[in-house]
């Protein structure tokens, strides 16, 4: 059986949670809410969030659980989440990419991109990037602030294709979620060794929370929902023990200025041969740069 790992509270941090109104997500803020930590929940669901801060309060008693909009799909609602959690003037110890959609049919974001590719990555490039120097600012030697990226196993089958990332050759969902989970872990690389470069008190890591029994599958093929409906328990992780290795890498004190990590059941594994490609990473931050409107030199 699953035996909850045991961490040191974390009380004067500040946390984000991306998609933390359901699943894994609400989980992953539920657990940090509990270490004592201020957690702030990005989403773009109103109605689920006020649930989900109610009951997350009332399970911790922590009154420092809080809900901010952000819709990852549209890069100006982005750009004022940021503005307004920085006129909240408190640090950012850790960063939670977490939210995430798959195998939705063909839709573009508010801004054009395909939605795997623009939400589940592009959001978060661009929201990771807009709050770098909180973060900076946050994290001091020794104690590290800290950005997890949620990817998934499905980008050990994902394909980066740099001449046409929005899928649009021939529309696959599946490939499209796989490649925007496998961009998520070559950000992740760039990203840690841009900051040890600079020396900066910030780490990167990106996670897999297995496979997890959450409405993440409501796109997929129905036989296949009709089995893990009957097999679940079987084959699939609670949406607490998927959010483990989240909150692992969010507090655990051996991770302490480490990252560039993929982690798997709380533990390093290495991920698609293709993310170490430096080169690749550094096309598709370039590119990124472009398609966000941040500028190359940062962070
Ligand atoms: N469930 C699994 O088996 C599994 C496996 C590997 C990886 N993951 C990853 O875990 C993460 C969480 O997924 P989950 O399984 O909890 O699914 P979920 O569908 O329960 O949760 C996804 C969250 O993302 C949010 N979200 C969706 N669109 C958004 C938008 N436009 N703006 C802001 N938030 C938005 C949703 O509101 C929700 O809170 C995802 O990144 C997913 O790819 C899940």
């Amino acid at each position: 059986d699953f035996a909850e790992p045991v961490f040191p509270r974390q009380p004067d941090r500040v946390a984000i949670v991306t998609g933390g109104t359901d699943g894994i997500g609400y989980c992953t803020a539920k657990h940090l809410a509990r270490l004592g930590m201020h957690v702030v929940i990005a989403g773009n669901n109103e109605a689920r969030a006020e649930e989900a801060v109610g009951r997350i309060r009332a399970e911790t008693l922590s009154s420092t659980v809080e809900f901010l909009y952000c819709d990852l799909a549209s890069m100006s609602s982005i750009r004022q989440f940021v503005q307004k959690f920085k006129m909240k003037n408190i640090p950012l110890h850790v960063l939670v990419n977490n939210a995430g959609v798959m195998m939705v049919p063909q839709r573009e974001t508010e801004d054009g991109f395909e939605e795997h590719f623009g939400l589940n990555y592009l959001g978060h490039f661009l929201l990771t990037n807009l709050l770098l120097d909180t973060l900076r600012a946050s994290g001091s030697p020794g104690c590290s602030a800290r950005v997890v990226t949620v990817s998934s196993a499905t980008h050990y089958v994902g394909q980066l294709d740099l001449e046409d990332l929005q899928g649009s050759g021939c529309y696959s969902p599946h490939a499209a979620y796989a490649q925007s989970k496998l961009a998520l872990v070559l950000f992740t690389y760039r990203l840690q060794r841009l900051l040890a470069a600079q020396g900066s008190p910030v780490t990167a890591n990106v996670v897999d929370p297995g496979v997890v029994d959450t409405d993440l599958y409501r796109h997929v093929f129905w036989g296949t929902r009709l089995v893990k409906r009957a097999l679940g328990w079987l084959l699939f992780k609670t949406p607490d023990e998927g959010a483990w290795t989240s909150v692992y890498a969010a507090v655990a004190p051996e991770l302490e200025g480490v990252g560039g990590r993929y982690l798997y059941n709380e533990k390093e594994t290495k991920s698609l041969k293709v993310t170490y490609d430096q080169k690749l990473q550094q096309q598709l931050w370039t590119k990124s740069c472009q398609m966000t409107g941040i500028a190359e030199g940062s962070p």
